[in-house]
């Protein structure tokens, strides 16, 4: 194979021994093309095909790791370094049991002998569902991708459903979102603006061939200690809507589940008002939980093992050395980056001096496809969106109002925004609309917004207030006329 072509000094080779894995990190401003040049590769499970450019940007920080040894031609990242020491074998282990899970809750469906469990004679034919656990930065996310993407290579037509409920990651969508997607292709990494790959709802349908449909609720915020009520309610939804699809679609159930969790739900806040166990029981319940991960904390292993452990396998499984501390600052410059992609897609332009001749950026199926959207800007009338707003406007969580008082406005109320009252918020405001309620008008209810999954997002760019009109960014045309819609506290920045 002829590998000279973007051999130059703005490239050069590594050769990653078996079990390896090339780690780097990208400054803001800095993008990295990498080849793999013979061997066999990944990236959190996703396969390298080789000879293929793969372009990464926004800040992305990822390991190419190497069962057997490869060589790979890279640019030059902001930092980089090669460790043999990683947990890969562990979530190999895992996902070999995760299969055989997958393998008798298909044969069981099918009415066939269901295949033994090695040393496990009374495992039943469940299919995994896994709930997997852990504070900060511990690369819950990472094992999240590497199971749903080992799956999906298994070559049996597994369709895994990926279920974030981590409002701060943004998934396929926006941040303030929980969502679940199933998992038809192996999840791509390029940049933390689309951690999760291509999602359909922003990009249009020429480009959404890799696309994949999420069924979405609003949360509206990054933090689950905001409104956690609220939090858990949407994730029984979440749940709810997963068991409903599943009804007719075999392969789905028995391909199982894998939900991604907020560090939240590891590590209590301090300030009083723990509410992350929880929201453990509420995705335990709803999205029938058979399998806990914990990465990379004792404590909370024991905890679990102590809460779930007679009725489910809990496991704890190491943190990769590899899992880079994020901050703040990074946090909210991802948020940015989410919106502005959701908005106008991204392209992830190649290193300087990389010929740009035959690259694709990862996640994507032909070279010709760029992610390059074009938002409307539109301008519609007050009466036209119904703005809703859930709970009290500054809301302080429950455990900070003095012994005693009781919150005016209930967490759950949807209240409706008026955008002619000064503080209304709306201004650069990030607006969830929503799915149309139910038209039979008998079936509605008080609070059935709650239950509403997302359709889509709008930005509020300018606030008219004598002409009562106010100019809204939309993915794509079509009327927002009659449209219910929820404002959180993201905040659209250009
Ligand atoms: N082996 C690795 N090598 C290099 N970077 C890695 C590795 N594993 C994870 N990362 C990076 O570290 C960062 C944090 O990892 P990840 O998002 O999986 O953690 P998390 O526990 O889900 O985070 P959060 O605190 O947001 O819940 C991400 O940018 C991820 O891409």
């Amino acid at each position: 194979m002829d590998t000279s072509e973007n051999v130059n000094v703005h490239t050069r080779k590594w050769v990653l021994q078996a079990e390896s894995e090339y780690r780097f990190e990208l400054d803001p401003s800095a993008t990295l093309a990498i080849k793999l040049v013979s061997g066999h590769a990944e990236i959190f499970g996703a396969e390298l095909a080789e000879g293929k450019v793969y372009l990464f940007g926004q800040e992305c920080k990822a390991a190419v790791f190497t069962w057997l040894g490869c060589a790979i031609e890279m640019s030059h990242p902001s930092v980089e370094y090669v460790s043999d020491e990683t947990p890969m074998a562990v979530y190999a282990n895992v996902h070999l049991a995760l299969e055989q899970m997958r393998v008798r809750a298909l044969a069981a469906v099918h009415g066939l002998p269901i295949p033994e469990d090695e040393g496990d004679d009374t495992a039943g034919a469940d299919p995994p569902r896994v709930l997997v656990l852990g504070p900060e930065n511990s690369g819950k996310t990472s094992v999240c991708k590497t199971l749903a993407n080992y799956a999906v290579r298994a070559g049996q037509d597994w369709v895994p459903t990926y279920v974030n409920v981590d409002p701060s990651e943004g998934a396929w969508s926006v941040p303030g979102a929980i969502s679940a997607a199933p998992i038809t292709a192996p999840i791509q990494t390029s940049s933390p603006a689309s951690a999760l790959g291509t999602t359909a709802t922003s990009a249009p349908n020429h480009v959404s061939s890799n696309a994949l449909l999420p069924l979405s609720y609003w949360y509206g915020h990054a933090e689950m200690r905001r409104n956690p009520l609220l939090m858990d309610r949407l994730i029984r939804n979440l749940g709810e809507n997963i068991r409903d699809r599943y009804e007719g679609d075999t392969a789905g159930r028995c391909s199982g589940l894998i939900v991604d969790t907020p560090a939240s739900f590891a590590a209590s806040s301090g300030t009083g008002g723990d509410h992350r166990l929880t929201m453990i029981k509420a995705c335990v319940d709803t999205f029938q939980i058979n399998v806990i991960l914990v990465v990379g904390h004792e404590k909370l292993n024991v905890e679990m093992q102590r809460t779930y452990g007679n009725r489910m396998a809990v496991l704890k499984i190491a943190k990769s050395g590899g899992v880079v501390e994020l901050d703040a600052a990074y946090r909210e410059r991802i948020h940015k980056y989410q919106l502005h992609t959701y908005f106008y897609g991204h392209v992830i332009e190649p290193p300087v001096g990389i010929t740009s001749r035959g690259y694709v950026q990862a996640g994507e199926q032909t070279p010709d496809q760029t992610m390059h959207l074009s938002p409307l800007s539109a301008s519609v009338n007050f009466g036209d969106i119904v703005i809703y707003r859930i709970g009290e406007e500054t809301m302080a969580p429950s455990s900070a109002l003095p012994i005693g008082a009781a919150r005016v406005v209930s967490e759950m109320q949807p209240l409706v925004v008026d955008p002619t009252l000064g503080g209304s918020g709306l201004y650069n405001a990030v607006l969830a609309i929503l799915a149309p309620p139910n038209p039979d008008e008998s079936e509605r209810y008080d609070e059935e917004i709650l239950d509403l999954p997302v359709v889509g997002y709008i930005a509020i760019t300018a606030l008219d207030v004598p002409n009562r009109r106010m100019t809204v960014l939309s993915p794509s045309p079509g009327s927002l006329t009659g449209k219910t819609a929820i404002v959180g506290s993201f905040e659209w920045q250009e």
